[in-house]
């Protein structure tokens, strides 16, 4: 069980309101088991099971049982009521540091709109890391394909539901895996946090190679003298020089061998085809 939420993964929750009192098997998720109680009296079964709690959006504002639950000094996890200000979110933060509870995260869940929707605010999500500067999460649950844009956003990581499907869980961490990685620059201080933020860039690196390959192919079959034989050395050479921009530390010295690892791997495999 862990103690403290990791930032960049894909948490999920239960919620006791819907079957009151009974704390659900630790291997429903895999991870860390966060639960929402539906009143103070969940709490002891809640302090012995779970890695933390989740203060749900319906009722952020019940400060009581904010207080009851910060003080079993596990992690919670804050969602924003549906009708929160931002003042009134970072507020219930505030309650649980002043029980002596500070390992609180903050979790963006989503405005009720017109449509009886509730629609995720990316922007209050940026607001409340800035001015808290806490971890948020953002609740996709509703909509599991928002979460390239949550994590674009900044979002630390992501939080559904245990009712999403594989399929949506999958989504959510492909992206918090290869958006991240490009939307986030880590600054790992352990070896296993190092290698994790490294698996991260390997997996954005491993579908973009996949994808050049394709179009590499593509280029072949449109060129007049595909493959091997109609290599053209100058569209490399720029083409270094080019990434050599955005990769200044490695520089195209550095680089041109590692394309040209690349853009062989593509023209044998377009060979092969
Ligand atoms: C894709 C092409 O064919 C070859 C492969 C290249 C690549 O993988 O980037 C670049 C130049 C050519 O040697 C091309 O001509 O653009």
């Amino acid at each position: 069980m862990t103690s403290t939420l990791e930032p960049r993964t894909v948490t999920r929750w239960v919620s006791l309101r819907p079957h009151h009192g009974r704390v659900p098997a630790e291997d429903l998720v895999d991870g860390p088991l966060y639960v929402e109680p539906f009143s103070a009296a969940d709490l002891p079964a809640i302090a012995e099971r779970a890695a933390g709690v989740v203060v749900g959006s319906a009722w952020m504002q019940d400060f009581q049982l904010v207080r009851a639950v910060a003080r079993l000094g596990l992690p919670v996890i804050v969602q924003r009521g549906h009708s929160a200000t931002l003042e009134e979110w970072l507020g219930i933060a505030d309650y649980c540091v002043a029980e002596g509870n500070d390992q609180v995260v903050l979790c963006e869940s989503g405005t009720r709109t017109h449509l009886s929707h509730v629609a995720l605010d990316l922007t209050l999500l940026r607001a409340a890391k800035a001015r808290s500067g806490r971890p948020v999460l953002a609740d996709v649950s509703g909509d599991p394909s928002l979460a390239p844009a949550a994590i674009a956003a900044g979002a630390d990581g992501l939080l559904l539901s245990p009712s999403a499907s594989d399929a949506e869980v999958a989504v959510a961490r492909e992206a918090v895996a290869l958006f991240g990685a490009l939307a986030v620059r880590e600054s790992p201080s352990t070896l296993p946090e190092a290698r994790e933020a490294i698996d991260r860039v390997d997996a954005a690196l491993a579908v973009l190679l996949e994808r050049r390959a394709e179009l590499a192919g593509v280029v072949q079959s449109l060129k007049p003298v595909g493959g091997f034989a109609g290599r053209d050395m100058e569209r490399e050479r720029q083409l270094v020089a080019a990434m050599a921009e955005r990769a200044p530390k490695l520089g195209a010295e550095r680089l041109a061998p590692i394309m040209n690892a690349v853009i062989e791997a593509g023209l044998r495999l377009a060979e092969e085809r």
